[in-house]
């Protein structure tokens, strides 16, 4: 018996069993990490040379590959991508683990997953420990499995499943990998000591039928039709990402061309992947969201050295759509929730929502149910006893003021006040209690229970503990955490506004919403801008801008053009003068067939009302190009991103870029707004602002900030190392 050990990605090392009884362990080689490196390289070296060996010497009559500390192993590293690499390749080891004439078992504990599965898969027996997960996740860093994932998976699963795993990069559980055919054996005990056990019991026997690549490639009758189909789905889901296209073609190579050719249609699919600013951006995007819990603040306040404190019990305040998500959020993470509502009659339709919602989900996973967990009330004196608070009422800052002042003098002391506002001034909402330093905003995004991005807003008072909790708090509900500066609108809608501002601006020169929503949604955003507005309601912004001063009562008059000695576009607020507040009227940039319709229609009644605007203000209406549309509106974003950065709010790109994605629909595949400039060039995108505000004077926010001017007078460094220039403000301080 051989064993040969392979951890993920910490330490690699390789042992050698002469045989089950002696147990004497040979250490071949130790690595940092995995495929790609040297050490890797060190590895893969070590697999072949005891698998040689095993072959070789007459004693041995199996071998089982398992992982170090309980870890099968998760595939590639990634940061090793850009390495050359070297050692032995890893597709010819492969072959020779699933040519070798003695049994090879994996013994699959923790994970198997990318390259990890591709090498489970060449073995001839799979044995899973229950706990382990295992997939083919290439696609959601803009690879496919190219070690022959894509020509194994289908001949050993079917081709419908094999492309579902392999274009979503789902992980699978053990038991579903068992009914799936992925395993062949799932253990609650010890899997390395089951698999030797399994090893020994095969030893001897035919192999023929247990090499994955000598499987004919199941053919589905209807051949065309499926991939027709999947393509089409495949294509409609991924928004313009490659990938999930590129696994499609190479799944239906594995189908269509023997196995050898399949493995050579593989490859060069793979290199396409390799080598794209999409494969770039997702492993960016991969490394960003893990970065983003590692938060900093101006003040010094750290991750590393902030400690959070317990939360047991949580009151929700205010059970309005987010307020009724959140308890969802905090019900099903098993903390005890006082959810409070002043109103009777809201309390209890609230409670039936909020119900609703926890049966649907618990049913769509197979989880209990989290209602126990929630008591409801009509009084803020249930939040005495809580651990922390959120509180949800509406946008409206001296009805939050008055609920802190309460909830300051009711809560026990120590319990954190957290608001879910999402653009107001948390020092202002902390001034009104007793204990600002315990104070922080906790930004959620609707459908609160279902999107996974968490603002935690930090104000100057915010003690580090405060901002610890929360963010460990997000972590618990399952929500990734950012932490971000308190400024109106925080990170998100603070670089929303100029970006709604261009969109404006663009229908004002000659755009249409149809053209501006086509040229954003081909970008990759699941809707346009003028959709969004309508789905999430023209009224919203309208009350915010009327609580600003911006709304004059002339809408239509020639001075409304100007704010501030600004530029400023009243058609927004005219369509909802009109009562065009988006679907729930049934009318706003589009037309629905009726209230709460949600398939947005082109209005020729928005047309007329755009010609006539322009009409009325001397606006002659110009053809505007797609490359105007995007640079527009995502430039002017950007720009406000990087200030943003200059200012501290946010402490790095990467929580920038986790942010848009996750909480804005920003195309995963070009890895965030900054990611996206530091693709395009910081020169470039300073040149066309430059230009832009050339033409639009009156408009700050195509001024280029001064940190993008300063990163491209700097040479335009990768973004990796914006921080460094980014961070020389403060540590001058
Ligand atoms: C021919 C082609 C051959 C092979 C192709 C491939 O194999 S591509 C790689 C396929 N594998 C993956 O995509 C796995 C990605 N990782 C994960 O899904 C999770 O990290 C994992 C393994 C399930 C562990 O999750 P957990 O929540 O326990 O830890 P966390 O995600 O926070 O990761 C811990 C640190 O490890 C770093 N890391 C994880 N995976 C990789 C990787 N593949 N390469 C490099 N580094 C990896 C991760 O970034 C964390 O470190 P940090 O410093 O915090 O960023």
């Amino acid at each position: 018996m051989c064993r040969a050990s392979l951890p993920f990605s910490a330490t690699w090392k390789l042992y050698l069993e002469r045989n089950s009884r002696c147990n004497v362990f040979r250490r071949i080689g130790t690595a940092g990490s995995t495929w790609w490196s040297p050490q890797c390289a060190a590895v893969r070296q070590g697999i072949v040379d005891m698998m040689h060996r095993a072959l070789r010497e007459p004693e041995v009559k199996s071998v089982v590959i398992c992982g170090q500390d309980g870890k099968f192993c998760g595939g590639a590293d990634i940061r090793e991508f850009g390495a050359k690499m070297s050692g032995p390749p890893l597709v010819p080891m492969i072959h020779m683990i699933e040519a070798a004439a003695k049994p090879v078992v994996a013994a699959i504990e923790g994970v198997a997953l990318g390259g990890g599965l591709e090498l489970a898969l060449s073995c001839h027996y799979r044995i899973a420990h229950s706990k382990a997960r295992l997939g083919l996740p290439e696609v959601t860093l803009g690879l496919l499995p190219g070690a022959g994932g894509t020509q194994r998976l289908p001949r050993l699963i079917g081709v419908p499943a094999a492309l579902e795993l392999i274009t979503t990069g789902r992980h699978v559980t053990a038991a579903e990998a068992l009914q799936l055919g992925i395993v062949d054996e799932v253990t609650d005990q010890n899997a390395v000591d089951a698999a030797v056990k399994f090893a020994q019991s095969v030893e001897g026997k035919s192999l023929d039928a247990r090499r994955i690549g000598t499987f004919p490639c199941p053919r589905p009758p209807d051949l065309d039709a499926v991939f027709e189909k999947v393509m089409k789905e495949v294509r409609r889901s991924a928004r313009g990402a490659i990938a999930p296209v590129t696994c499609v073609q190479a799944v239906h190579a594995a189908v269509t061309l023997p196995y050898a050719k399949g493995m050579e249609r593989e490859r060069e699919l793979f290199s396409t992947l390799f080598t794209s600013g999409q494969a770039r951006a997702l492993q960016y995007y991969f490394f960003a969201q893990r970065a983003v819990s590692r938060w900093s603040t101006p003040s010094g306040a750290r991750w590393d050295t902030s400690k959070p404190r317990p939360v047991r019990k949580a009151a929700v305040i205010g059970l309005g759509t987010m307020g009724r998500g959140i308890s969802v959020s905090l019900a099903q993470a098993g903390f005890s929730v006082v959810a409070v509502e002043t109103q009777e009659k809201q309390l209890l339709e609230a409670k039936q929502a909020v119900s609703g919602m926890l049966e649907r989900d618990a049913k769509r996973r197979g989880a209990p149910l989290a209602h126990g967990n929630i008591k409801y009330s009509c009084s803020l004196k249930a939040a005495a006893d809580v651990d922390l608070v959120i509180e949800a009422v509406f946008e409206d800052m001296a009805l939050k003021k008055a609920i802190f002042r309460q909830l300051s003098a009711i809560c026990k002391p120590g319990t954190f006040l957290c608001s879910n506002t999402s653009a107001l001034d948390i020092d202002e909402l902390a001034s009104q209690t007793q204990s600002p330093e315990l104070v922080v905003g906790m930004h959620f995004f609707a459908p609160a229970h279902v999107m996974k991005l968490l603002e935690v807003v930090y104000g100057p008072r915010s003690s580090p503990e405060a901002v610890a909790t929360a963010m460990q708090m997000g972590k618990k509900i399952g929500k990734v955490s950012v932490a971000v500066g308190n400024c109106r609108g925080f990170v998100g809608n603070r670089m929303l506004k100029p970006y709604l501002e261009q969109a404006f601006f663009l229908l004002e020169e000659g755009a249409t919403p149809e053209q501006v929503d086509q040229v954003l949604e081909e970008f990759g955003f699941p809707m346009g801008v003028f959709k969004v507005s309508d789905l999430s309601g023209l009224d919203v912004g309208w009350k915010v801008r009327k609580a600003d001063g911006l709304v004059v009562p002339d809408s239509t008059g020639k001075s409304a053009r100007i704010q501030g000695g600004r530029r400023y576009s009243p058609l927004g607020d005219l369509l909802c003068e009109q009562g065009r507040f988006g679907q729930k009227t049934g009318r706003g940039w589009y037309q629905y067939d009726k209230p709460g319709g949600r398939v947005a229609k082109s209005d020729p009644w928005l047309h007329r009302f755009l010609e006539e605007y322009r009409a009325r203000h001397g606006l002659v209406a110009r053809r505007i190009d797609q490359q105007e549309v995007l640079e527009r509106c995502l430039y002017a974003l950007i720009n406000e991103g990087f200030q943003i950065l200059q200012d501290g709010i946010a402490a790095g790109p990467e929580d920038i870029d986790v942010i848009y994605v996750l909480g804005y629909g920003w195309p995963r595949h070009r890895g965030g707004p900054m990611f996206f400039a530091d693709m395009v060039g910081l020169d470039k995108v300073l040149d066309r602002l430059e230009r832009y505000h050339q033409l639009h004077p009156d408009v700050p926010g195509l001024k280029p900030c001064s940190l993008l001017r300063k990163l491209a007078a700097g040479g335009c460094p990768p973004i990796h190392r914006w921080r460094e220039v980014i961070q020389k403000p403060h540590s001058q301080l």
